[in-house]
């Protein structure tokens, strides 16, 4: 898979030089050949059943035509639903339109609801999109998004922002493809947000062009890439024989108000189990007596967050922690600490509310990490959470540059940001973590890593890829998606940080 994400500017680029560069006409050919292979790999061979393809005016419907002459050339049973724009197509989709036209494949009009095909191949539009679909380009997406037949988008599903994973609105529609294969380099919007539902599973095709030729656009400018272990595996070293406990670190989670503990309890859980060497809860309250144990994990240390030594040990801020004067004196003596530091949930909140708290976790001296999820996100940047999820790699780069520290937005795709605009896309986890307290999981995972040493973007990376993995592992042995509780997720995480940490040893 290729691991680096490009923004369409950076795909224009690369397709500007490779286009100079190549016998005009080539890329697209090479696309139809690319795509025409796949599917062909997906059908298991030639089928006996009509493929129908929807190809639109610009050069993505070239593509998709491109595809239908080759299928009908090798003998395949071909319909194409073609969707002409107020301008002439471009040579190289109007030569690729004479080349369907002069093949069997059969040009219909209207696509009959019922019909059976094998597979439908998605080619209406690709990165050009900037305005929702509508007219007959919507019908004929819901016309595909009714059929329970594969879907192969060609490029990007069609209607799906490329660089933010959103559909393009407002009230706008998008293809909900099984596969896309996508051309040139892999684009974030198929991994984050609205991305991660409707393009299935993602195939990229460099189309010969080598990242040498482009001029401008290499690794060093993509300027995103997804989140898989290579990028911090390094990190989670085995454990030294000759070690103990104050070797794997002090997580202390600020939290666990009266009423709120079961919060600051799943935090510490997950510390403890993603091998923090000791777990405290600094409860928030006038006497700290909203728990005193937890009685299935009595290796939770509970005290009184006023005068807890914060000191020398990693701040989990924020689970169940309220929003009382207390909390926020708590955390304004945090934030001016210099220990490794994680904010999340209520944490954020009062962040959000006071320039004061701002100023000061900007300035923190020591390693932060923020785990906002969307309305948390929408709070800090002061923006309503649809603005947010409207271009989620901006909104996560935004803030990391703003609070200066590394951000998590989550959510489907989670996305990690650093200050100097680095982001990465998160590639493991399933829907099973929409539930209550698996957050506070994540906050706890991220601060036991960021206590065993772990500097705070590789953390944030590993918490966030880990936290998904475990997801992962229990839906693959039954628990979930659905009815997956925070709850589990601890033991399982333990089980993926060992299966890394072992392989970072072979
Ligand atoms: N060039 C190359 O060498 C290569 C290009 N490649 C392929 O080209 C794709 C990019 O092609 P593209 O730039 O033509 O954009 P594309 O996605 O087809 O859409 C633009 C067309 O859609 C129209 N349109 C837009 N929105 C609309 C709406 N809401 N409703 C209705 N119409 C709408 C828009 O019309 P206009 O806005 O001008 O009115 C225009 O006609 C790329 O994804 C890849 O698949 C590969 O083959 C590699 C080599
Ligand atoms: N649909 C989803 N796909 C993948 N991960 C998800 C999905 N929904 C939620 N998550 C993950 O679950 C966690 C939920 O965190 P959060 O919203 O803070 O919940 P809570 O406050 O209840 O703990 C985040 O890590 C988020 O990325
Ligand atoms: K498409």
């Amino acid at each position: 898979m290729d691991t680096l994400l490009y923004s369409v500017d950076q795909i224009r680029a690369i397709e500007r030089a490779a286009t100079s560069a190549l016998p005009p006409g080539t890329l697209m050919r090479r696309a139809g050949e690319a795509a025409t292979t796949y599917a062909l790999e997906l059908l298991k061979g030639r089928p006996t059943d009509v493929v129908l393809v929807l190809a639109g005016p610009g050069n993505n419907g070239g593509d998709a035509l491109e595809v239908a002459a080759n299928l009908a050339a090798l003998g395949c049973k071909v319909k194409v639903a073609w969707l002409g724009g107020d301008g002439a197509p471009s040579p190289e989709t109007q030569a690729a339109l004479e080349r369907a036209h002069a093949g069997s494949a059969c040009f219909v009009d209207d696509l009959t609801d019922g019909e059976s095909h094998c597979l439908v191949i998605d080619g209406l539009f690709g990165i050009g999109p900037a305005r929702p679909l509508a007219g007959r380009a919507r019908e004929l997406v819901e016309a595909v998004n009714r059929k329970r037949c594969p879907v192969l988008s060609l490029d990007v599903p069609s209607g799906l922002d490329a660089d933010t994973g959103a559909v393009v609105g407002p009230h706008g529609i998008a293809v909900a493809a099984t596969y896309t294969i996508t051309f040139l380099g892999n684009k974030p919007g198929l991994h984050t947000g609205d991305g991660c539902d409707h393009a299935g599973r993602v195939h990229v095709d460099r189309l010969g062009v080598d990242e040498l030729q482009v001029a401008g656009v290499d690794a060093e400018h993509a300027r995103a890439r997804l989140n898989l272990p290579p990028l911090f595996a390094a990190c989670a070293a085995p454990r030294r024989r000759n070690s103990h406990k104050g070797s794997y670190g002090d997580v202390a989670v600020l939290g666990g108000a009266p009423g709120m503990a079961g919060a600051a309890l799943l935090a510490a859980r997950g510390a403890l189990f993603a091998g923090a060497g000791r777990v405290f809860v600094a409860a928030v309250g006038d006497d700290g007596a909203g728990i005193a144990l937890d009685p299935t994990q009595p290796e939770i240390m509970i005290r009184p967050a006023a005068g807890f030594a914060f000191g020398g040990r990693t701040v989990v801020a924020g689970p169940g922690m309220g929003d009382s004067a207390g909390a926020t004196r708590m955390l304004a003596q945090v934030l001016d600490g210099s220990g490794p530091l994680l904010v999340d949930a209520d944490a954020l909140n009062l962040v959000a509310a006071s320039p004061d708290l701002q100023a000061r976790l900007a300035r923190h001296d020591g390693p932060a990490v923020l785990t906002p999820h969307p309305l948390e996100a929408a709070r800090l940047l002061g923006v309503t959470t649809p603005v947010v999820q409207a271009d989620r790699l901006e909104s996560a780069r935004e803030l990391a540059q703003r609070l200066n520290a590394v951000v998590v937005l989550k959510g489907a795709g989670s996305v990690i940001a650093r200050p100097d605009g680095e982001v990465a896309v998160n590639t493991s986890g399933n829907p099973g973590l929409a539930t209550g307290g698996s957050g506070d999981v994540l906050a706890g995972l991220g601060g036991a890593l960021l206590a065993q040493g772990w500097p705070a973007w590789e953390a944030a990376l590993g918490a966030v890829w880990l936290h998904g993995a475990a997801a992962d592992r229990l839906v693959n042995c039954g628990c979930g998606p659905i009815g997956l509780t925070a709850g589990e997720l601890p033991r399982a995480i333990r089980a993926e940080l060992n299966a890394l940490a072992a392989q970072s040893r072979s």
